[in-house]
Protein backbone atom coordinates (compact mmCIF):
# COMPACT_ATOMS: atom_id res chain seq x y z
CA UNK A 1 0.00 0.00 0.00
CA UNK A 2 1.44 2.83 -1.09
CA UNK A 3 0.09 6.92 0.65
CA UNK A 4 1.29 9.84 -1.45
CA UNK A 5 0.10 13.01 1.36
CA UNK A 6 0.54 15.60 -1.03
CA UNK A 7 -1.78 14.29 -3.44
CA UNK A 8 -4.47 16.17 -1.50
CA UNK A 9 -3.50 19.29 -1.07
CA UNK A 10 -3.14 20.89 2.58
CA UNK A 11 -0.39 22.96 4.45
CA UNK A 12 1.61 19.71 4.18
CA UNK A 13 2.19 20.84 0.01
CA UNK A 14 3.89 24.34 1.42
CA UNK A 15 6.40 22.24 3.84
CA UNK A 16 7.22 20.30 0.59
CA UNK A 17 7.46 23.37 -1.29
CA UNK A 18 9.92 25.27 0.70
CA UNK A 19 11.72 21.89 1.58
CA UNK A 20 12.25 21.98 -2.35
CA UNK A 21 13.26 25.79 -3.21
CA UNK A 22 16.97 26.34 -3.68
CA UNK A 23 16.39 29.33 -2.21
CA UNK A 24 15.00 28.66 0.80
CA UNK A 25 16.92 25.96 0.84
CA UNK A 26 19.91 28.57 1.96
CA UNK A 27 18.84 28.22 5.67
CA UNK A 28 19.54 24.34 6.85
CA UNK A 29 17.82 25.59 10.07
CA UNK A 30 14.41 25.69 8.00
CA UNK A 31 15.35 22.90 5.63
CA UNK A 32 15.68 20.62 9.00
CA UNK A 33 12.51 22.15 10.59
CA UNK A 34 10.52 21.60 7.58
CA UNK A 35 11.37 18.09 7.38
CA UNK A 36 10.77 17.66 11.06
CA UNK A 37 7.05 19.25 10.49
CA UNK A 38 6.52 16.76 7.48
CA UNK A 39 7.94 14.05 10.07
CA UNK A 40 5.14 15.20 12.62
CA UNK A 41 2.57 15.43 9.91
CA UNK A 42 3.33 12.21 8.66
CA UNK A 43 2.84 10.43 12.28
CA UNK A 44 -0.57 11.91 12.73
CA UNK A 45 -1.70 10.69 8.93
CA UNK A 46 -0.13 6.97 10.13
CA UNK A 47 -1.53 7.32 13.75
CA UNK A 48 -5.00 6.79 11.63
CA UNK A 49 -3.94 3.55 10.56
CA UNK A 50 -2.85 1.97 14.36
CA UNK A 51 -4.73 0.02 17.35
CA UNK A 52 -6.56 2.11 19.67
CA UNK A 53 -7.97 1.43 22.96
CA UNK A 54 -10.62 2.45 24.97
CA UNK A 55 -9.32 3.67 28.79
CA UNK A 56 -10.87 6.68 30.98
CA UNK A 57 -9.08 9.63 32.41
CA UNK A 58 -9.26 11.45 35.76
CA UNK A 59 -9.98 15.24 34.71
CA UNK A 60 -10.14 17.76 37.88
CA UNK A 61 -13.94 17.57 37.29
CA UNK A 62 -14.83 13.92 36.76
CA UNK A 63 -13.51 10.39 34.33
CA UNK A 64 -13.45 11.35 30.61
CA UNK A 65 -13.69 8.22 28.06
CA UNK A 66 -10.73 8.16 25.79
CA UNK A 67 -9.60 6.04 23.37
CA UNK A 68 -5.32 5.74 22.92
CA UNK A 69 -3.17 4.16 20.73
CA UNK A 70 -2.21 0.41 21.76
CA UNK A 71 0.48 -0.23 20.02
CA UNK A 72 4.22 0.29 20.52
CA UNK A 73 6.00 1.95 18.38
CA UNK A 74 9.63 2.00 17.24
CA UNK A 75 10.99 4.64 15.16
CA UNK A 76 13.70 3.78 13.09
CA UNK A 77 15.89 5.98 10.68
CA UNK A 78 18.95 5.86 8.11
CA UNK A 79 21.66 7.96 8.66
CA UNK A 80 22.44 11.03 8.80
CA UNK A 81 19.48 12.86 6.34
CA UNK A 82 17.31 11.20 8.21
CA UNK A 83 17.91 12.54 11.48
CA UNK A 84 15.37 15.59 11.54
CA UNK A 85 12.46 13.74 9.66
CA UNK A 86 13.01 11.14 12.41
CA UNK A 87 12.82 14.01 15.41
CA UNK A 88 9.87 15.15 13.73
CA UNK A 89 8.16 11.90 14.41
CA UNK A 90 9.27 11.19 17.63
CA UNK A 91 7.59 14.69 18.79
CA UNK A 92 4.64 13.02 18.04
CA UNK A 93 4.80 9.93 18.77
CA UNK A 94 6.97 10.96 21.84
CA UNK A 95 7.01 7.49 23.85
CA UNK A 96 8.59 5.71 21.23
CA UNK A 97 11.51 3.58 21.09
CA UNK A 98 14.48 4.37 18.61
CA UNK A 99 16.50 2.72 16.34
CA UNK A 100 18.91 4.14 14.18
CA UNK A 101 21.19 2.82 11.17
CA UNK A 102 24.13 3.66 9.40
CA UNK A 103 23.69 3.49 5.75
CA UNK A 104 24.94 5.44 3.29
CA UNK A 105 25.29 5.20 -0.89
CA UNK A 106 29.16 5.05 -1.99
CA UNK A 107 29.94 6.60 -5.20
CA UNK A 108 32.40 4.58 -6.85
CA UNK A 109 34.06 4.37 -10.34
CA UNK A 110 31.78 6.24 -12.92
CA UNK A 111 27.99 5.88 -12.11
CA UNK A 112 27.91 2.79 -9.70
CA UNK A 113 26.49 3.12 -6.14
CA UNK A 114 26.86 0.95 -3.52
CA UNK A 115 25.36 1.48 -0.10
CA UNK A 116 27.75 0.99 2.60
CA UNK A 117 26.31 -0.39 6.28
CA UNK A 118 28.01 0.10 9.26
CA UNK A 119 25.73 0.04 12.00
CA UNK A 120 22.06 -0.52 13.46
CA UNK A 121 21.18 0.27 17.19
CA UNK A 122 18.13 -0.97 18.02
CA UNK A 123 15.58 -2.40 20.55
CA UNK A 124 13.56 -5.76 19.77
CA UNK A 125 11.38 -5.23 17.41
CA UNK A 126 8.97 -8.24 18.14
CA UNK A 127 5.77 -7.30 17.59
CA UNK A 128 6.17 -3.37 17.25
CA UNK A 129 4.98 -1.28 14.76
CA UNK A 130 7.96 0.17 13.16
CA UNK A 131 8.23 3.75 10.91
CA UNK A 132 11.08 3.66 9.06
CA UNK A 133 12.32 6.84 7.57
CA UNK A 134 14.28 8.51 5.00
CA UNK A 135 14.21 12.01 3.54
CA UNK A 136 14.78 10.37 0.12
CA UNK A 137 13.63 7.45 -1.84
CA UNK A 138 15.94 7.33 -5.21
CA UNK A 139 16.75 4.34 -5.99
CA UNK A 140 15.54 1.97 -3.17
CA UNK A 141 18.56 0.60 -2.20
CA UNK A 142 19.23 2.33 1.06
CA UNK A 143 15.98 1.98 2.11
CA UNK A 144 16.00 -2.40 1.39
CA UNK A 145 19.51 -2.51 3.47
CA UNK A 146 18.06 -0.77 6.01
CA UNK A 147 15.68 -2.60 6.05
CA UNK A 148 16.95 -5.89 5.98
CA UNK A 149 19.06 -4.86 9.00
CA UNK A 150 16.00 -4.26 10.90
CA UNK A 151 14.18 -7.56 10.60
CA UNK A 152 17.63 -9.16 12.21
CA UNK A 153 16.03 -7.35 15.32
CA UNK A 154 12.74 -9.05 15.05
CA UNK A 155 10.02 -9.42 14.07
CA UNK A 156 7.86 -6.31 13.45
CA UNK A 157 3.59 -6.61 13.52
CA UNK A 158 3.94 -4.29 10.67
CA UNK A 159 6.09 -1.58 9.56
CA UNK A 160 5.92 1.79 7.89
CA UNK A 161 8.26 3.24 5.77
CA UNK A 162 8.47 7.30 5.71
CA UNK A 163 10.17 9.42 2.56
CA UNK A 164 9.37 12.75 1.89
CA UNK A 165 10.48 12.60 -1.73
CA UNK A 166 10.37 9.39 -3.60
CA UNK A 167 10.78 8.59 -7.32
CA UNK A 168 8.60 6.65 -9.06
CA UNK A 169 12.00 3.52 -9.39
CA UNK A 170 12.35 3.65 -5.59
CA UNK A 171 8.28 3.17 -4.92
CA UNK A 172 8.35 0.37 -7.62
CA UNK A 173 11.26 -1.14 -6.30
CA UNK A 174 10.62 -0.99 -2.29
CA UNK A 175 7.02 -3.01 -4.09
CA UNK A 176 9.00 -5.05 -5.57
CA UNK A 177 11.81 -6.08 -2.96
CA UNK A 178 10.25 -5.36 0.27
CA UNK A 179 7.23 -7.01 0.10
CA UNK A 180 3.33 -5.94 0.04
CA UNK A 181 2.35 -7.48 2.89
CA UNK A 182 2.83 -5.86 6.40
CA UNK A 183 4.49 -2.96 4.78
CA UNK A 184 2.97 0.20 3.73
CA UNK A 185 4.94 3.18 2.16
CA UNK A 186 3.87 6.93 3.01
CA UNK A 187 5.80 9.46 1.16
CA UNK A 188 5.10 13.14 0.43
CA UNK A 189 5.78 13.62 -3.42
CA UNK A 190 6.69 10.95 -6.35
CA UNK A 191 9.06 12.41 -8.90
CA UNK A 192 9.03 10.74 -12.28
CA UNK A 193 12.99 9.94 -12.76
CA UNK A 194 16.60 9.90 -11.19
CA UNK A 195 19.58 11.43 -13.04
CA UNK A 196 22.88 10.05 -14.09
CA UNK A 197 23.87 9.65 -10.72
CA UNK A 198 20.60 8.42 -9.24
CA UNK A 199 19.31 11.75 -8.04
CA UNK A 200 15.61 12.54 -8.00
CA UNK A 201 15.23 14.87 -10.68
CA UNK A 202 13.40 17.88 -9.91
CA UNK A 203 13.89 16.27 -6.04
CA UNK A 204 15.09 18.81 -3.64
CA UNK A 205 19.04 17.92 -4.18
CA UNK A 206 21.40 16.36 -1.44
CA UNK A 207 19.12 16.17 1.13
CA UNK A 208 22.25 15.32 3.68
CA UNK A 209 24.48 18.37 2.55
CA UNK A 210 20.73 20.52 3.01
CA UNK A 211 20.62 19.65 6.57
CA UNK A 212 24.05 19.01 7.62
CA UNK A 213 26.62 20.53 5.45
CA UNK A 214 28.56 18.84 2.59
CA UNK A 215 31.02 15.65 3.88
CA UNK A 216 33.93 14.23 2.10
CA UNK A 217 35.25 10.92 1.77
CA UNK A 218 31.58 8.83 0.89
CA UNK A 219 31.62 10.52 -2.95
O1 LIG B 1 17.35 5.41 -2.54
P1 LIG B 1 18.83 5.54 -2.61
O2 LIG B 1 19.35 5.55 -4.03
O3 LIG B 1 19.54 4.54 -1.76
O4 LIG B 1 19.20 7.00 -2.10
C1 LIG B 1 18.67 7.55 -0.94
C2 LIG B 1 19.70 7.71 0.13
O5 LIG B 1 20.67 8.70 -0.23
C3 LIG B 1 20.73 9.70 0.78
O6 LIG B 1 21.68 9.41 1.76
P2 LIG B 1 23.25 9.51 1.52
O7 LIG B 1 23.80 8.19 1.13
O8 LIG B 1 23.56 10.64 0.62
O9 LIG B 1 23.81 9.80 2.96
P3 LIG B 1 23.57 11.02 3.96
O10 LIG B 1 22.23 10.81 4.57
O11 LIG B 1 24.68 10.90 4.92
O12 LIG B 1 23.66 12.29 3.17
C4 LIG B 1 19.35 9.67 1.38
O13 LIG B 1 19.27 10.24 2.65
C5 LIG B 1 19.04 8.20 1.40
O14 LIG B 1 19.58 7.54 2.52
O1 LIG C 1 17.97 12.84 -4.94
C1 LIG C 1 18.67 12.38 -4.02
C2 LIG C 1 19.26 11.11 -4.08
C3 LIG C 1 20.01 10.68 -3.03
N1 LIG C 1 20.20 11.48 -1.97
C4 LIG C 1 19.66 12.71 -1.91
O2 LIG C 1 19.83 13.41 -0.92
N2 LIG C 1 18.92 13.14 -2.93
MG1 LIG D 1 21.46 8.46 3.77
Amino acid sequence: MVHIIGENNSLFNNYIAEIRDVEIQKDPMRFRRNLERVGEIMAYEISKHLEFKDTSVQTPLGVAPVSVVENNIVLATILRAGLPLHQGLLNSFDRAENCFISAYRKHNEGEDICIEFEYIASPSLDDKIVILSDPILATGSSMEVGFKALLEKGTPKHVHIVSVIGSEPGVEYVKKHLGEENVTLWVGAVDKELNSKSYIVPGLGDAGDLAFGSKIDSK
